[in-house]
């Protein structure tokens, strides 16, 4: 990494940027010019910051960091950083994007900010009552089970489904308790008007340790998550809500029927990611779809309609979406009424003839995508995604 970025990064730049966006308030005192009742308030909620369990993520340290900056010096005062300066810049536009907001104000927002920071790190690390390891799911992925199908529910509607890594972790384990429990068919849908906007970009800020051991256990997290759908062994089924964005699309070539509504959206941006094709896609894209609408889809990022995706074989079946729910769902109870044992053994007996080569597939999709996490082009557009959403 230190070799690739070269010696004009600054040290702390030598890890990735989405490590090094740190705000000052553990270093710098707060300002003199605070009102005394204020500076207590905002002095607590300094040292509050530093006792945070679960680091907020880059686009909250952002914010966080302009509030800080603002609530100190006042408006923007230093010249903007040149665009190679990612973190900087990233930092910069934060701040500048505060204007003149009063002083007083920035540090009301700072204190508040910190305050509901610590509160739902304290809720979320409470055991619930009654919960153990081997419980399925969380507020974020929601399963129910009923009629004979397990549904599986990305439920974090607020960022349209975007997937964190402990999310990965438990849709991984609820398809592990899906194999094994008594249920038919396996579904997998999203709560909200999105299906799933993908990865979470920020996840390589929650991954642990330095650049290399993040590559290397975000690789495992990926690979780990794309085998269990390649060895799902019931007939798994994708009730498309709205727009599927990265993962959540290149993944749907491992599924058995594909339903869309006809506000889906089907979108592989990776090459504007600085990424490379997952989930098996680089090789069951043109298989579905032929080799041309592949590449067109996973080099050029063209988003398609759910109605190009079904003419190009990706969706089984297009609803309207005023009745989508009601017909995909009668349709899904319908299903689930065939001999358990007979669908297993016949999803299993036409999924087992390339098993082995949709491993091979995701083991060489991982090894070059950890090799692209590391690439400045990577870096690049993650940065970009988070300092346009620090405007405030
Ligand atoms: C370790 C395994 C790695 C596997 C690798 C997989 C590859 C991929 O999945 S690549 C694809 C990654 N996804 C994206 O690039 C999508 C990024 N998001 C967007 O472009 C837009 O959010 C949207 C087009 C999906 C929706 O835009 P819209 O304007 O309607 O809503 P927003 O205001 O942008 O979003 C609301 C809220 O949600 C946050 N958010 C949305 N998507 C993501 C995401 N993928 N990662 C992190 N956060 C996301 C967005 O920042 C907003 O949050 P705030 O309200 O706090 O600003």
């Amino acid at each position: 990494m230190a070799k690739m970025l070269g010696a004009r990064w600054c040290p702390s730049a030598l890890r990735s940027p989405l490590q090094v966006i740190s705000f000052p308030a553990c270093q710098l005192h707060v300002s003199r010019r605070a009102k005394n009742a204020d500076q207590k308030e905002f002095e607590n909620a300094v040292t509050q910051l530093k006792l945070l369990k679960k680091d907020p993520g880059n686009e909250m340290k952002l914010k966080l960091y302009a509030l800080y900056k603002q609530a100190n010096e006042g408006p923007c005062n230093i010249p903007k950083p040149g665009v190679l300066n990612l973190i900087n810049k990233a930092k910069w536009d934060a701040w500048n994007a505060l204007g003149n907001l009063p002083k007083e104000t920035a540090r009301q927002n700072y204190v508040d900010l910190v305050t509901s920071l610590s509160s739902s790190s304290a809720s979320s690390s409470q055991v619930k009552p009654g919960a153990d390891k081997e419980q399925q799911g969380s507020e974020n992925v929601v399963v129910t089970s009923e009629d004979g199908i397990t549904k599986i529910m990305l439920n974090r509607p607020t960022k349209k489904n975007a997937i964190t890594t402990q999310m990965y972790q438990e849709i991984i384990l609820a398809l592990k308790a899906a194999s094994k429990d008594d249920s038919t068919i396996t579904v997998l849908t999203g709560n909200g008007d999105y299906y799933c906007s993908g990865n979470d970009l920020s996840n390589f800020n929650t991954l642990p340790g330095e650049i290399e051991e993040k590559v290397k256990s975000g690789g495992i997290l990926l690979r780990d998550f794309v085998a269990c759908f390649i060895d799902f062994p019931k007939p798994l089924i994708a009730v498309v809500n709205g727009p599927a964005v990265g993962i959540s699309v290149t993944i749907l070539g491992l599924f058995d029927a594909v339903y869309a509504s006809d506000k889906a959206t089907f979108h592989t941006p990776f090459t504007h990611l600085g990424q490379s094709p997952e989930g098996c896609s680089s090789y069951t894209f043109p298989k579905i779809m032929g080799l041309a609408k592949a590449k067109e889809m996973l080099i050029f990022g063209k988003k398609l309609t759910a109605g190009e995706a079904c003419a190009q074989g990706l969706v089984t079946e297009v609803f309207p979406d005023s009745t989508f729910q009601t017909e995909v769902w009668t349709r899904l109870k319908a299903y689930s009424k065939i001999p358990p044992n007979a669908g297993r053994i016949s999803k299993q007996i036409i999924r087992n003839w390339e098993k082995e080569k949709l491993h091979a597939v995701n083991a060489e999709e991982v090894r070059v995508l950890q090799e692209r996490w590391q690439s400045e082009e990577f870096l690049n557009a993650v940065m970009n995604f988070f300092s346009k959403r620090a405007k405030l």
